[in-house]
């Protein structure tokens, strides 16, 4: 039979030449399509993991162990030192790469944000230095530098750090069981109450210490109270893993849910703004001189921004500060030498304190003069990598070298995965105070407004510590975990041996 012009045999033909036309026609346009997004997000190389978690669950394995790069090390062998995955729902960009570190830093505010949950920043404050971004964050930064610089330093917290340290050290007895943990986190909060709000009588620190402590534990814990998100998953699948092995005796874990962070948030703000009232009806009255009055005094931030200013400074500074001094006393139990040339630096400056009414301290020349101690907080800081990632979120489309990373994109300098590289650091994963004294390693980003402040306390710290207890026996293994914040598993818990009071000069 025929068809037109045509024999019936030739219609399929026609057809299926047709069919296969519009269906080149269509791979063409998608692969041209695709060339063309390639070559305009040429994301860093990398993988998917496991649907909506990505690879959440692999990261918080790795940092809850003693190594937390892990995770970092191995996607760096295998896709190379800036890569991409997913993590807590979002597609990031993680770097093993110090040029990139330092583009995403310099680039702060300009194409990078800091990104943190919106429960977290709603709790810290949202006008506060950490939490605030653009402008306001840049205004927030240069205040918090202002307040403490280093001849506030001088002035304002040199004899009062020393005060609290030994106020804490004055309670503890030859012999006594302690969890230096704890300790460092005590005598951490009480400088925070100290020198934040201007607070020295006792029992009202102690109230401060108290509310501000429950009030950190509980920030640690929000991630837990994100509903649907994969890092509340991630989370949970952690902790069901980590919680029998690693109950440590500080309140790091402690994830009670009924604990009511919102109101322990609107004591501390009641508190402060009681200060401020305080302030307002007698402003030379010299009650206080903490950064909260320097602020009333010297700036011009509603009531409001000062109470978040005043939390953000808090959270950003308490616990990396305890854990710093924490982890430079378990780093020198395990490093006889290093402990060595600190007792000999500090015990010269023991002699050499001075009498400020009736106590004897060291002055602003004496904490000059430990180069050996500056070198053991640096180390510290290195291989405790308290700080181990930054959190960071694309602000546009970003072209760097032959990679695009784009808007929205979460953005993951991961400090740590630097700091303990064998080609940066010679020996890297060994306490080698010795290291910093080169001079080409001394030079560091500064970005931490209170970079010196947290200098000068730990310092002193290890100054009282070493040369008020002879030596500590430690009683139980202890190892570093960095989930869900730094911390020894066990606490550190050791017995002290007090120096008898008349072997103090
Ligand atoms: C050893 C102790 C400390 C360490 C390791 C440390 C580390 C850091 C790091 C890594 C950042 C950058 C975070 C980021 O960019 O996402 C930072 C920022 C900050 N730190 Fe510290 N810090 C310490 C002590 C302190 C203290 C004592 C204070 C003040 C009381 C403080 C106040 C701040 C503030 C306000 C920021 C935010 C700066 C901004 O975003 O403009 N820090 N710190």
């Amino acid at each position: 039979m025929k068809i037109g012009a045509f024999d019936h045999h030739v219609w399929p033909i026609i057809c299926s030449t047709l069919l296969l036309m519009v269906f080149l026609a269509k791979f063409l346009r998608k692969k041209v399509k695709k060339n063309v997004k390639n070559r305009k997000f040429q994301l860093p190389p990398g993988r998917r993991g496991w649907p909506i978690i990505g690879d959440s669950i692999k990261w918080y394995n790795a940092v809850a162990s003693s190594h937390p790069p892990q995770f970092v090390e191995e996607q760096v062998q295998r896709y190379g030192k800036i890569f991409s995955c997913y993590l807590f729902g979002k597609r990031a960009v993680v770097s093993a790469d110090p040029k990139f570190n330092r583009f995403v830093m310099q680039n702060e505010g300009k194409l990078f944000q800091s990104s943190y949950p919106k429960s977290f920043r709603d709790l810290v404050g949202k006008n506060g230095v950490i939490t605030a971004q653009g402008e306001q964050q840049k205004k927030l930064h240069s205040i918090a530098s202002n307040m403490m610089r280093l001849e506030k330093l001088k002035f304002h917290f040199l004899q009062d750090i020393q005060r609290v340290i030994n106020q804490t050290f004055n309670n503890l007895h030859d012999n006594q069981v302690i969890c230096l943990q704890d300790i460092c986190r005590k005598v951490a909060i009480n400088l925070m109450v100290n020198q934040l709000l201007g607070v020295s009588n006792d029992s009202e620190v102690n109230e401060m210490a108290q509310l501000f402590s429950d009030f950190v534990d509980g920030c640690l814990s929000i991630p837990i109270n994100l509903p649907g998100f994969a890092y509340h998953i991630a989370m949970k699948v952690q902790f069901k893993s980590c919680l029998p092995l690693e109950k440590d005796s500080s309140k790091a874990l402690v994830f009670d849910a009924s604990f009511n962070l919102k109101q322990a948030r609107e004591s501390i703000i009641s508190k402060i703004n009681k200060t401020i009232e305080t302030h307002r009806q007698q402003p030379s009255s010299g009650v206080g001189n903490g950064v909260l009055q320097r602020i009333l005094e010297e700036e011009s931030l509603p009531d409001d921004a000062v109470a978040d200013f005043i939390i953000n400074l808090l959270f950003a500074g308490n616990e990396t500060t305890a854990k710093t001094m924490l982890f430079a006393v378990y780093f020198l139990s395990q490093c006889p030498m290093a402990m060595r040339q600190l007792l000999v630096e500090q015990e010269r400056l023991k002699t050499a304190r001075n009498n400020f009414g009736g106590e004897m301290m060291l002055t602003w020349q004496d904490y000059k003069a430990m180069p050996f101690t500056q070198c053991v907080i640096d180390e510290t800081l290195r291989l405790g990598g308290i700080a181990i990632w930054l959190m960071r979120e694309a602000k546009e489309d970003i072209r760097y070298q032959d990679y695009d990373i784009p808007k929205r994109c979460f953005v993951v300098p991961f400090l740590s995965a630097v700091h303990l590289n064998e080609t940066v650091y010679e020996e890297a994963l060994n306490f080698k105070p010795w290291r910093w004294m080169i001079p080409e390693n001394q030079a560091s980003a500064r970005f931490c407004p209170g970079a010196e402040l947290a200098r000068l306390q730990i310092a002193l710290f290890l100054h009282y510590f070493i040369t008020t207890f002879r030596l500590w026996n430690q009683l139980k293994e202890d190892r570093m975990s960095f989930f869900p914040s730094a911390r020894l598993v066990n606490g550190f818990q050791i017995q002290l041996r007090r120096i008898p009071d008349d072997d103090r000069k």
